[in-house]
C-alpha cells in the first residue's frame, strides 16, 4: 500500500518537555489508522504537526510524496489534511446548513448546497440544515463536526475522540459511519475508547512520552507487552 502522508524523525518540544520526540510515522491508503497513548503521550501534538497548526521543530513530513512539513494549515486543507478539533468547532449560533456551507465555501466549493446536502445526507443529518447548531443533542454536534471536515473533501480526515461523550447507543452508528468513509477517505484517528479503536482499525500506533511504542495490527498491539505495560494493563481514565 502506498502511504500518504510520510513523517520522519518529525519533533516538537515544549521547553524540556519532549512532547513528539522523533517520530516515524505512515499513514497508508485508505486505512483506519488509530493513534493511541495514555494522557499526555503526545498524540494531540502530533496530529496537530501533520496539520500545520503549530510548526515542527525538526523531521520531515511528505504527502503523497511532496514535502510539506513547512506548509502552512490552510493550504495543508487545500490539498485534503483535515482535522476536527478535540473540543466542538461548530460555531452554535449558526444553522447546521450554513456551518457545513463554510467549510464547502473555505475550499472554494462550486455548488455549496449540493456540497451541504451530501456531507449531511453521510452523516445521517439531512432535514437538520435548518436547525440552530446549538440546540443540537451533543451526539448531532460531534457529526455535523463530521459533516464539516468531508466538506472539505479531504483526503485525510484526522478525528480527535470523536466518540468522547457521546452515549452509547451513538457509538455504533458513529463507527458505522467511519467505516463508509474509508476507502475514498483515508482515517487518523485518535481515540481513548479501546473498543472503538480495536474494532474500527487496521492500524494502531502508540505513542508514550512522545515516542512511538509499538505500530500494528489490533492484535498485535493487544499481545503486546510494552502497550499492556504503558497503557492498556492499567486503569486509565479516558482523558
Ligand atoms: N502549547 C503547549 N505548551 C506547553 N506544553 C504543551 C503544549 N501542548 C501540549 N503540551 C504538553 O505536551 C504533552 C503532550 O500533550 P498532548 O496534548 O499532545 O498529549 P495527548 O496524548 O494528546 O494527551 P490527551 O490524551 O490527554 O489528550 C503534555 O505533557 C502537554 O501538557
Amino acid at each position: 500500500m502506498a502511504a500518504v502522508i510520510e513523517a520522519r524523525g518529525l519533533t516538537r518540544h515544549f521547553g524540556g518537555l519532549r512532547a513528539v520526540d522523533g517520530v516515524d510515522f505512515s499513514l497508508e491508503h485508505g486505512e483506519i489508522h488509530g493513534l493511541i497513548g495514555p494522557n499526555g503521550a503526545g498524540k494531540t501534538t502530533f496530529v496537530s504537526l501533520l496539520s500545520g497548526r503549530i510548526p515542527v521543530q525538526s523531521g520531515t513530513i511528505s504527502l503523497n510524496g511532496e514535502d510539506i512539513t513547512h506548509l502552512p494549515a490552510h493550504l495543508r486543507v487545500r490539498k485534503g489534511v483535515a482535522y476536527t478539533f478535540q473540543i466542538t468547532s461548530v460555531y452554535p449560533r449558526l444553522s447546521v446548513f450554513d456551518n457545513v456551507a463554510l467549510a464547502a465555501q473555505s475550499r472554494g466549493a462550486g455548488d455549496v448546497p449540493a456540497e451541504v446536502a451530501q456531507a449531511l445526507g453521510r452523516v445521517g443529518m439531512t432535514g437538520l440544515d435548518g436547525a440552530q447548531a446549538g440546540t443540537l443533542s451533543y451526539g448531532h454536534q460531534r457529526l455535523l463536526e463530521v459533516a464539516m471536515g468531508l466538506a472539505l473533501r479531504p483526503v485525510i480526515l484526522i478525528l480527535d475522540e470523536p466518540t468522547q461523550g457521546l452515549a452509547s447507543g451513538e457509538i455504533d452508528g458513529f463507527k458505522a459511519l467511519i467505516r463508509s468513509l474509508v476507502p475514498q477517505t483515508t482515517i487518523l484517528l485518535i481515540e481513548h475508547n479501546m473498543d472503538v479503536v480495536m474494532d474500527l482499525a487496521d492500524r494502531i500506533t502508540v505513542l508514550n512520552f512522545g515516542q512511538v511504542l509499538a505500530v500494528g495490527a489490533p492484535d498485535q498491539i493487544r499481545a503486546n507487552k510494552a502497550v499492556q505495560d504503558a497503557y492498556l494493563g492499567g486503569d486509565h481514565a479516558a482523558g
